[in-house]
């Protein structure tokens, strides 16, 4: 496919009894930022390391340009990987880490020296060329790392946990950094994560890994949206999972086992003592069954247990009469129900996502 450049077919790794990757098909489209995302275990780290040459399968291949690259050893793979702990050697200068792949594969010194600086540039440390790596702050020393990387001009750059060892001030910037470079150099970037917030943030598309397999591939709405199963939905901030069996749901795609529905997509209308501000705020629709008890399809009635503040929002745990609770989201503007007030909840049918079992 002409939109494909690099392609995983049933990939597979054991280490003695464990199925690190379990035939796992992907395909990654030229110049995409592209988030790997999974848990502790979930097989993130093997499969970098597959698709680098580092590690190889045993079962499936790896295809670059429909090419089958499988076979072939790391340093003749388009592809460089920036590890997590940066890897630099430290009695070399900044330049010389940055060149030292330049030598290896015997580029003149005059277009090494070029090379470098242009790196450098790109990763705005223009100057620091002589510097030690212990003489550089954490921030510095990744980039010195990805200048590294980029000054081969790999195809494919797969980045392991590329923030986490910067403290959170630096993780934003380095993130939407990392996003211009890869605009810049028009190489396609995969980076490891197992935080959802950096994935949503950064990626064009993410890839959610559980036990070494693929379980939704999709844009950063797709998935966080329109989660494949009850682990996406979980792991991709928390929504509630709802069941037809416990709540009275008339979803739009009817037949599943259960739904994810997002605690911003659930209209909260207080019932007690409602103002008349908060009623003019109150959606037209919820006028009828205010003061009434009434419950229907998608819409239930409960009381406020927990209230956590977000800033623009606040997070609501409402202990459903029925049974039960559900997680909504009031926005700041929005009229705010006290601890113990009693309250309806509704929401569109077509906001139920179906979920696989
Ligand atoms: N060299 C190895 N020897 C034995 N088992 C391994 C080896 N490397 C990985 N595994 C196992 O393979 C599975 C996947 O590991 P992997 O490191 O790829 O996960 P990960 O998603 O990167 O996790 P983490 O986020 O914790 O780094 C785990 O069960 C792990 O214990």
């Amino acid at each position: 496919m002409a939109d494909t450049l690099l392609e995983a077919r049933g990939l597979t790794r054991r280490f003695g009894a464990a199925l690190a990757l379990d035939a796992l098909d992907l395909a990654i489209r030229p110049g995409e930022f592209f988030a790997l995302l999974g848990g502790s275990g979930s097989g993130k780290s093997t499969l970098l390391r597959l698709i680098a040459g580092l590690d190889a399968p045993d079962g499936g291949a790896l295809f670059l340009d429909g090419r089958d690259i499988t076979a072939d050893p790391p340093w003749a793979r388009p592809v460089h990987m920036m590890f997590q702990s940066y890897a630099l050697f430290p009695h070399m200068s900044v330049a010389e880490n940055v060149g030292y792949g330049l030598r290896r594969v015997g580029v003149a010194r005059g277009e090494q020296a070029r090379r470098i600086a242009e790196a450098l540039a790109l990763v705005k440390l223009d100057g620091l060329g002589a510097r030690r790596p212990h003489h550089l702050s954490g921030g510095q020393r990744q980039r010195v790392a990805l200048a590294r990387s980029l000054v081969m001009r790999p195809r494919l750059l797969l980045l392991d946990e590329p923030l986490a060892a910067l403290d959170a001030g630096l993780r934003e910037q380095t993130g939407f950094e990392l996003r211009a470079l890869q605009r810049q150099t028009g190489a396609a970037f995969v980076m490891v994560t197992h935080d959802q917030e950096e994935a949503l943030a950064l990626a064009d598309r993410i890839a959610v890994l559980e036990g070494g397999r693929l379980v939704q591939v999709g844009t950063p709405e797709e998935v966080y949206w329109r989660p494949a199963t009850a682990f996406v939905a979980r792991f991709l901030g928390a929504a509630n999972i709802v069941e037809p069996a416990t709540l009275p749901l008339k979803p739009q795609v009817a037949g599943a086992a259960a739904y994810a529905l997002r605690p911003e997509y659930i209209r909260l209308t207080r019932i007690g003592g409602a103002s008349d501000s908060d009623l003019r705020a109150i959606r037209p629709s919820d006028h009828r069954t205010l003061g009434h008890e009434e419950t229907g399809p998608n819409r239930v009635m409960g009381v406020v247990r927990e209230a956590a503040f977000r800033g623009d929002s606040t997070l609501f745990v409402v202990a459903l009469e029925a049974g039960g609770a559900l997680r909504v989201t009031v926005h700041a503007d929005d009229p705010m129900p006290e601890m113990g007030e009693r309250v309806a909840l509704a929401w569109d049918p077509d906001d139920l996502a179906p979920l696989a079992a």
